[in-house]
């Protein structure tokens, strides 16, 4: 079944980011209290409702347009909720690096375990043993580099299947919905890697996974419906319960049959996978099966956290690539000069005989800016919600425990006074050193990825998905818009109404082929 792109709503950016719009839905509902304290400037408010008047459908924008106005650290007021927005390098400095520990929560969920995103989730643990045992993990293992290296081939064939689909369309001069192949692309690199090819392609139980975790985020925005109710908010919990138990029974029996098989492989040793083994094949769901069985982990974790894991994942893993990179095809194509610049480049590197590979990507410097400026005009987190978890001080001004704060990547990324003309597409701006530089997280001018110890563990497979994947679509395929204007028509870049930041429509193109390495 194709998917659309409606499909990557479903997420677990949302979980963060809903979370955090949860919170000023349910603001209204809040008692006023005063404080004598030093807090950062606030811009002016009304009575009762404070700045929720400043709020438009797209939340980032608004942030935006307060910060441009108001400056780099505001306390704002959300009926009677309180929430701090930090819009500048050096107060996510502040966040990231200065105070890191004190602002290494997130806001905590109002949904219990009933939900697949309930308080067993990594994304929102609170900071404390069983994140920190999952972070190691993730780091040391799960998405190190070396399994991101293991994983290469996964990439290659379903890259190599992506192609094969845009060239089969052009012979037939058929219109294709970019957008919808991406995320399906997406959806199997993560699907393949987590739970390896024994995940039988007939009954695809990667797709049942898929359907299953987009009806629990439907549940999601129904339950922050109900959280908002404020006084009548467990009638609607009430009222969506038995929903919600048939989404997390369906998808609590699905991932047990795949534990389960990959139980019993491992104890038969069918596939050469011993958890107490090294071996290549291993995929995440055996590595984490092993910390799931090692008697002797500094951490235990449940069978429960081990599934939520597995959505944070799958939701953290394929919205956000597939969208970013959704967002760079339609920049290429709206920029075809830029597209000429990175195929030539691609042609010097590779020539003119093969499929470029990810031990390219190195060499592949314009590719990888496009990536970068992608990220920078369209963080696929505008921004990134936290919580503070002690009294501190900031610039001078008192920063209360509690306080939801949320990091304006959106803004800090279009900021004229970091980047010329800030709202235009220029890969060139990230060939400068200095900019280069700031990928390796030494300043704060760039975060799509957040920043300090709660960063996106995700990164660096996200980069090796992204670069490879435009790659091969610059130097295979050109892309054609159909409709008004021709041959130069352009993609629209309006924006959804979501609290990611995801394009409004699907790319629909009529691809036709530059270069075939299928021919021989
Ligand atoms: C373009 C792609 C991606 C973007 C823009 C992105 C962005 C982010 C951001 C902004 C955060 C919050 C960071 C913070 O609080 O400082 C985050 C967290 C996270 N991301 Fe990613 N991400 C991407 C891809 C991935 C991938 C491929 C995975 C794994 C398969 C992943 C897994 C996670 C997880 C597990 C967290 C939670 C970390 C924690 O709470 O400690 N992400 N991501």
């Amino acid at each position: 079944m194709e998917l659309v792109s409606s499909d990557i709503q479903f997420y677990f950016l949302c979980s963060l980011l809903s979370l955090f719009s949860a919170f000023i839905v349910r603001s209204i509902f809040k008692k006023p209290s005063s404080t004598p304290l030093r807090l950062p400037p606030s811009p002016p408010s009304l009575p009762i409702i404070g700045h929720l008047h400043y709020l438009r459908p797209l939340l980032h924008k608004s942030f935006h347009h307060l910060s441009s106005n108001y400056g780099p650290l505001l306390y704002l007021r959300f009926g009677s909720y309180p929430c701090l927005l930090v819009s500048s390098p050096s107060m996510a400095e502040a966040i990231f690096k200065t105070h890191d520990a004190n602002f290494a929560a997130r806001p905590v969920s109002p949904f219990d375990d009933g939900l697949l995103f309930g308080n067993s989730g990594f994304v929102t643990a609170p900071y404390g043993n069983y994140w920190r045992f999952m972070k190691k993990l993730c780091i040391t293992e799960l998405l190190s580099p070396r399994q991101i290296e293991r994983s290469h081939t996964v990439r290659h064939q379903e890259i190599t299947k992506f192609l094969r689909q845009l060239i089969q369309s052009a012979d037939k001069t058929e219109v294709v919905d970019v957008s919808a192949l991406l995320t399906k692309l997406t959806n199997n690199n993560i699907c393949r890697m987590v739970m390896s090819t024994r995940c039988s392609e007939q009954d695809d139980e990667a797709e049942k996974i898929r359907n299953v975790v987009k009806k629990s985020f439907a549940m999601v925005g129904k339950m922050c419906l109900a959280d908002s109710l404020g006084p009548f908010k467990k009638f609607g919990f009430w009222f969506f319960s038995k929903e919600a138990k048939e989404v997390n029974t369906t998808y609590d029996e699905l991932l047990e049959k795949l534990l389960k098989e990959h139980e019993e492989k491992a104890r038969n040793n069918i596939i050469g996978v011993k958890f107490d083994t090294e071996d290549n094949n291993k995929d995440l769901m055996d590595i984490l099966l092993k910390a799931y069985h090692d008697e002797n982990a500094e951490f235990q974790i449940t069978r429960a956290q081990m599934k939520a894991f597995f959505v944070d994942l799958f939701l953290g893993g394929t919205g956000t690539s597939a969208e970013t990179m959704q967002w760079a095809i339609a920049e290429l194509i709206n920029h075809p000069k830029i597209y000429k610049i990175a195929r030539d480049e691609i042609e010097s590197v590779v020539g003119t005989s093969r499929l470029v590979e990810e031990t390219d990507i190195p060499n592949l410097k314009y590719v990888q800016a496009i990536v970068k400026e992608t990220l920078r005009l369209h963080p696929n987190a505008p921004f990134i919600p936290r919580v503070c978890h002690e009294d501190c001080k900031i610039n001078g001004f008192d920063i209360p425990r509690n306080i939801p704060v949320a990091v304006n990547v959106y803004s800090i990324g279009r900021d004229p006074t970091l980047w010329e003309n800030p709202n235009e597409f220029c890969p060139e701006r990230f060939l400068v050193p200095s900019k280069t530089e700031t990928n390796k997280g030494q300043n704060f001018d760039f975060i799509p990825f957040g920043g300090g110890r709660r960063a996106c563990p995700g990164k660096n497979l996200a980069y090796a998905m992204m670069n490879i994947t435009i790659a091969s679509i610059i130097q295979c395929i050109d892309l054609k818009v159909i409709g008004e204007g021709g041959n130069g028509a352009k993609v629209g870049m309006e924006e959804a109404i979501s609290v990611s930041l995801t394009m409004a429509s699907p790319i629909r193109c009529l691809p036709s082929v530059y270069f075939n390495t299928f021919d021989a």
